[in-house]
């Protein structure tokens, strides 16, 4: 089976989560959703649950698929899925990555987005204006 990258859509007050990539040097500075490689063995909900874990040190909860799948680089694909804090008062800190940022709906188009996320712009406008609702 083709590798699968999962991805978190954390919507918190009306934003999404980003972070920013601190490597490969290509890619460094660009923004992507927190997430990576579904491992052998693990769902997708474990593995998206996991990398947040490992790469934001804060407990989320994975809800429903948000937006198409994108195919990657190498037979890879990306699948996103909405997640929110288990405890709403923790604050993710860049366990791996540069920065973190709160986007608003009207700062999304704003960010260089890797290419794959960039295709995920319009779910995620939706997802974001619902959160703020
Ligand atoms: N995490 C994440 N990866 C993304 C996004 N968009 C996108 O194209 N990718 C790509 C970049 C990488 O080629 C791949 C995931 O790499 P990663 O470095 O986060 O995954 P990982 O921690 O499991 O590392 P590895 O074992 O695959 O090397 O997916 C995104 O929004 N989030």
């Amino acid at each position: 089976m083709d590798a699968v990258i999962v991805g978190a859509a954390l919507v918190r007050d009306g934003k999404l989560l980003a972070q920013q990539r601190a490597w490969p040097p290509h890619h460094a500075g660009q923004w992507e959703l927190p997430g990576g490689r579904v491992e052998e063995g693990e769902t997708e909900a474990f593995a998206l649950a996991r990398e947040c874990h490992e790469e934001l040190d804060v407990v989320v909860t994975i809800g429903e698929r948000v937006g198409p799948e994108i195919p990657l680089p190498g037979g890879k694909v990306l699948r996103v899925y909405s997640a929110a804090l288990l405890s709403p008062g923790d604050e993710p800190r860049a366990v791996e990555h540069t920065a973190l940022r709160w986007v608003g709906h009207d700062e999304l188009d704003d960010l260089d987005w890797l290419p794959a996320d960039r295709d995920l712009l319009p779910a995620l406008h939706e997802l974001v204006s619902a959160g703020s609702e």
